[in-house]
């Protein structure tokens, strides 16, 4: 399929190729799309985002997908978070009365805004479509949560997180940088505590990322 010349060209980065695999499957050749491997981690993601932005085409959106964790009580194992807001978690400083963020350090900012009628929109689509999604802040994070301790001391970090996952960050600051809007979409596959790899449904936060891809051709 050609792409017209006044439509949306969005730009998805996944982690892995997995990811990449689920969203290609939903997204059915529609050429509006172009769907990038950017790496695990916020660093390789905000490379890899950048370089893509640097030497392809112009895009009007750039979304960060893929799987997460979710929050207990917060988002199930199979359900689609959008980002209401993308918030690097672990980036400022330990100090003797707790953690301090990038902001309020005074460095700059370890959240990057997201449009909030676009994401009511994505959110609305996707439960039009029957599909378990909710809007909250998913966190970026350099290592994955693996203790109860560690997703307590998050939560109250940061009260009302739905997912973690550890892309986004990247992908919005690289996409911030030249001023492309960005949306983060995510589709848990784990409960966010003890770490137990065997307990992850890949199989079916990849299912749920495919379905979320197909809504987005309807509605971007
Ligand atoms: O083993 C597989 O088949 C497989 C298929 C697709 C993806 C994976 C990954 O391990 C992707 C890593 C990716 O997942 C995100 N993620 C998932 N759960 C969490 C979490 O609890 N905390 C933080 N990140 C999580 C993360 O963005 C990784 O990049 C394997």
């Amino acid at each position: 399929m050609e792409a017209a010349q006044n439509e949306k060209r969005v730009l998805i980065v996944t982690s892995v190729e997995p990811e990449r695999v689920a969203v290609l499957r939903g997204l059915r050749d529609d050429s509006r799309f172009t769907v990038r491997i950017g790496g695990v981690g916020p660093i390789a993601a905000a490379a890899s985002t950048a370089r893509i932005l640097a030497t392809e085409e112009p895009f009007d959106l750039v979304i960060c997908a893929g799987i997460s964790g979710g929050f207990v009580d917060q988002a199930e194992v199979g359900s689609l978070v959008v980002a209401s807001e993308i918030v690097c978690a672990d980036l400022g400083a330990e100090t003797a009365e707790g953690f301090s963020s990038l902001d309020e350090l005074g460095f700059g900012s370890a959240s990057v805004p997201v449009d909030q009628e676009l994401v009511a929109h994505v959110t609305d689509a996707l439960q039009r479509a029957g599909l378990s999604a909710r809007k909250g802040p998913v966190l970026t994070l350099s290592t994955v949560t693996g203790t109860a301790a560690t997703a307590l001391v998050l939560s109250k970090r940061m009260p009302g997180a739905a997912a973690e996952a550890m892309e986004g960050y990247g992908v919005a600051v690289a996409a911030q940088d030249v001023g492309v809007p960005v949306l983060e979409i995510r589709a848990v596959s784990n409960a966010i505590g003890p770490r137990d790899k065997s307990a992850w449904r890949i199989k079916d936060a990849l299912a749920a990322l495919e379905a979320a891809s197909s809504v987005l051709r309807e509605v971007l």
